[in-house]
């Protein structure tokens, strides 16, 4: 029997009520796989990967983890059934915490850490670290392998820490759940240039250990250095799949998406 894919994304729509904002994705991740999307700001990609890890509702579409659908229809499936029952239990479609528990594991853009937690505090009530997959000693120990400059500085308070420094907490969280599939959004937005290469290189690290990928990146050589397949999003579809054997360059994704006269 062959085994089904990590994730099967099957044309999805979603957005805020009422502007759509992501129509008709299909997207197939396999096991093990890593996959990049890659498009211009506000085009839909955040709101696409909050989708996936259940935080707002598809509107049409379903979304397959390890062969199992994780939309369960509402008590009539449909979005125009929804728009005339407008009640949270027609709406809620998705289950984000058991979305997490299948270990479907989303790290947020931005800084979404607790600013007077302490960075041990912040990694010790990470979403089911005791979820079987390994204990969350193991898993401690792997973060502060991967992050030395975390465990540095494991008694800090959040609010102390540089941004890279959060973000590397973030991911830790994220990799205290065990995932079997980790969401990055943006990882190295916004940090200096030394600070990226470090977190660059830790996710590396990750990709190298097995843990299966989709990250959302504006750097295509960061990108390429950990997927399998790259997906371009333009206004919230996905207007091209390429792998990796067939990767462009910078350059030449740009043309793709803006044309030949983009600057
Ligand atoms: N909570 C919200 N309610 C309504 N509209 C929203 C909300 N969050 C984002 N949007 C809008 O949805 C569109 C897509 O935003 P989204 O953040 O998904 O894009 P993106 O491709 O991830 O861009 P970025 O990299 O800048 O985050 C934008 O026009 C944005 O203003």
């Amino acid at each position: 029997m062959t085994q089904p894919l990590l994730l099967d994304v099957r044309g999805l729509d979603g957005g805020y009520e009422p502007l759509q904002i992501f129509r008709k994705i299909d997207l197939q991740l396999a096991q093990g796989g890593a996959v990049g999307l890659f498009g211009p700001n506000g085009h839909g990609k955040t709101t696409f990967l909050r989708t996936l890890s259940g935080i707002i509702d598809p509107w049409d579409g379903n979304i397959f983890f390890e062969g199992v659908q994780l939309n369960r229809p509402g008590p009539r499936g449909s979005r125009r059934w929804r728009n005339f029952n407008y009640d949270a239990v027609t709406r809620r479609r998705m289950d984000a915490k058991a979305v997490a528990r299948a270990g479907l594991i989303h790290v947020p853009q931005g800084n979404l850490l607790f600013p007077d937690m302490t960075v041990a505090e912040t990694l010790s009530i990470a979403p089911y670290a005791s979820s079987g997959r390994a204990s969350a000693s193991e898993r401690l120990d792997y973060v502060f392998h991967l992050f030395p400059r975390v465990k540095e500085r494991r008694t800090s308070k959040i609010r102390f820490l540089s941004g890279g420094e959060r973000q590397m907490v973030a991911i830790g969280v994220g990799l205290m759940a065990a995932p079997k599939l980790l969401i990055l959004d943006e990882p190295t937005l916004g940090l200096s240039p030394k600070l990226r290469g470090e977190l660059s290189e830790a996710i590396l690290t990750i990709r190298q250990s097995g843990v299966p990928l989709i990250v959302v990146d504006q750097d295509i050589a960061f990108l390429e250095s950990l997927i399998d397949v790259l997906y371009l999003f333009d206004h919230g579809r996905i207007s091209r799949r390429i792998e990796k054997a067939d990767m462009p360059t910078h350059e030449e994704i740009m043309k793709l998406m803006f044309g030949e006269d983009h600057q």
